[in-house]
């Protein structure tokens, strides 16, 4: 098996020195949990709770004439732990006008206006606000309400009122049609724009939902004839891609800078906005726990995991011309490492944490092209259902080599993650969906139970899961005494599984990132140089991919994927966390 796979997969060839072939430990085991009861049983503990009174912090000012005045809450609190208050210069009201670009677009129905209402319905919206849908389309206001209608909702716990919210809400729904390239529509709707806005001192936010090719054209004319006029902020959220490589990528930001400034430019990364990628330093940083751990010493390697259940379906076209690596990696699970490995930043200010991501960005190592796994699916036919190939869809080129599907072994250089792999793991048309962080620790040493574990001793190491989705939960794999007379050791969770211990609901990540865009808030979004050092550490690796035209490894529609991201795995004796070996909890 292993000769066969070893010249199967391109990088590891059979002459491998050291580390090849891998040892069966980690390689995909196919024990069952039926067949492993000892796995079955779980701990769960329980966030400690108490009446005690939480933490006061200074109020926060931002700029969008708004703020957020976190309170003091009892911990165990679920109401609601911020207040809002409209204020504005000089005392009159402020008002923020949120034009959605590309309004007509997938992305706006799915995300921008479900979550722009979600703020509304909070209260985190000003008192006068307006969202006009801006694209070429011909539509009337009322054709976009009931566009928009159709895709918002209420949260579970915040049915009461839903309907009336609704209609209040689509009331400060506009549409404006024009040309992304034409100075003379924007200024037409920076008219419209005055007009809802009624003399007040205005803010204005806008959202590039549009293929990358005409960012510039709608920067250009937005900033030139529809920027806020008397005084207020103007910002404008940029969707990725943010380009394809380095060279195109420091392009567009030249071409942004044009017309606008760094600080108005909120390049956005939806994953930073997700709950528990944002609890990621809290975790970190606010339990003493973690963080004398948090380095080469302890932590043996730390997986990034992405996955989807469904193919590329309806977006081909754009994918094609990018990939897994440029769509997932080389943004949302780069984010993450970057988060996950920055020394602790001088405070939780914007410029303080960012400046701590590029430092690891730009510690890292090269990526070898034999560090890299690539895969694409094929067709499948699962329970009578035909499942097509990435190449079955029409707007994907015949014989396309675009991976749908990549691992890598990432290193950062630096004194904390010495010789610690990062191994990142991403792909479309897989088994299931999820998204995770696994953080595999070292072994105990001198370890008194060995015996206890059988000759398998790396299924008894610890390892921390953060699951930012879907069931959000932190789990935290331990070794414990199975009750009884005897000494028997099994593997349990403690556990914090989110919709056990909150009620709330989760909120998207887009409303996080659009109030913190309205806030002026920039620490979820990407500054260019991080942008920068992350295109340097994938633009090479890319490019050879691209010039030596690798061919990916088919693996069937619904599958785990390439069986040689495994090998990739073991090359660093690593074993992939997701494999199903554990208790669902
Ligand atoms: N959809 C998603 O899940 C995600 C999207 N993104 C990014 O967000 C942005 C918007 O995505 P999405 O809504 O899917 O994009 P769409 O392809 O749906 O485009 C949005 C709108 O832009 C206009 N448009 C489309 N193609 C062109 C063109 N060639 N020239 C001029 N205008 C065009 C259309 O409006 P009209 O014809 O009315 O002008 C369209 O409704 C993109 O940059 C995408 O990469 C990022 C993450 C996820
Ligand atoms: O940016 C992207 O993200 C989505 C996945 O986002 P999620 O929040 O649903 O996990 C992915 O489908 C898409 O290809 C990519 O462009």
């Amino acid at each position: 098996m292993a000769t066969l796979y070893s010249t199967h997969c391109r990088s590891f060839p059979s002459s491998s020195s050291t580390s090849f072939p891998p040892s069966n430990r980690f390689l995909p085991a196919t024990v069952s949990l039926k067949s492993q009861p000892q796995f079955l049983q779980h701990l769960s503990v329980h966030t400690q709770q108490h009446d005690g009174a939480a933490t006061v912090s200074p109020v926060e000012n931002n700029h969008s004439g708004k703020r957020r005045i976190p309170e003091i809450v009892p911990v165990i609190s679920s109401k609601e732990s911020e207040v809002e208050v409209d204020f504005g210069k000089d005392g009159n009201e402020v008002t923020v006008s949120i034009t959605v670009v590309g309004a007509s677009g997938d992305l706006a129905k799915k995300k921008i206006f479900p979550a722009l209402f979600a703020l509304y319905y909070e209260g985190f919206l000003p008192k006068h606000f307006t969202v006009c849908g801006y694209a070429r389309s011909k539509m009337t206001d009322v054709e976009l309400r009931n566009m928009v209608s159709k895709t918002l909702t209420c949260r579970i716990d915040q049915r009461e009122n839903c309907n009336e919210k609704m209609e209040q809400f689509l009331k400060r729904c506009f549409y404006h049609s024009g040309q992304y390239d034409s100075q003379e529509n924007f200024a037409a709707l920076d008219k419209k724009l005055k007009e809802h806005e009624g003399g007040r001192a205005s803010n204005r936010l806008f959202y590039l939902s549009i293929p990358p090719n005409i960012f510039v054209d709608a920067v250009k004319c937005a900033s030139l004839s529809a920027s806020s006029g008397n005084g207020g902020w103007t910002r404008v959220i940029v969707e990725k891609p943010f380009g394809r490589d380095s060279e195109s990528s420091a392009a567009l930001t030249k071409s942004l800078k044009q017309y606008l400034t760094e600080d108005q430019i909120f390049r956005i990364d939806h994953y930073l906005g997700k709950e528990l990628v944002e609890n990621l330093s809290v975790l970190r940083f606010s339990n003493l726990i973690f963080e004398p751990l948090w380095s080469r010493q302890y932590i043996r390697n730390v997986q990034l995991i992405f996955s989807e259940d469904f193919g590329t379906e309806g977006r081909g076209g754009y994918f094609d011309n990018y990939g897994i690596i440029r769509d997932i990696m080389q943004n949302h699970l780069l984010q993450i490492l970057a988060l996950f490995a920055m020394e602790t930043p001088v405070s939780l200010d914007a410029e303080d944490i960012r400046n701590e991501k590029v430092k690891v960005l730009r510690s890292m190592r090269p990526i070898k092209l034999e560090d890299i796994v690539l895969g694409q699916y094929k067709n499948h036919t699962r329970g009578g259902v035909a499942y097509p190939a990435y190449v079955d869809d029409k707007t994907v080129p015949k014989g396309s080599l675009t991976p749908t599907f990549a691992a890598a072994a990432l290193f950062i250089d630096n004194a904390r993650w010495d010789g610690v792999p990062f191994l990142m793991k991403a792909g479309k048309a897989l088994h299931n969906k999820r998204a995770e962080i696994r953080v595999q620790f070292r072994h105990v040493p001198g370890n008194l139970y060995n015996r206890n574990f059988g000759s398998d001793l790396d299924r008894a190491t610890n390892e921390l899961v953060i699951r930012v989705q879907p069931d959000e939960a932190i789990y935290l794999k331990i070794n414990n005494k199975v009750p009884g007379l005897g000494m028997k050791l099994d593997r349990s969770n403690l556990n914090l599984h989110y919709a056990a211990r909150y009620s709330k609901e989760i909120p998207d990540a887009y409303e996080r990132l659009l109030l913190d865009a309205i806030e002026g808030e920039r620490r979820l979004f990407i500054r260019s140089d991080e942008l920068d050092a992350a295109w340097s550490l994938f633009t090479p690796v890319l490019n050879e991919i691209e010039d030596k035209k690798i061919t990916p490894e088919y693996y069937p529609y619904g599958s785990r994927g390439p069986v040689c991201a495994h090998y990739l795995a073991a090359r660093y004796n690593v074993r992939w966390g997701d494999l199903g070996l554990e208790v669902e909890q």
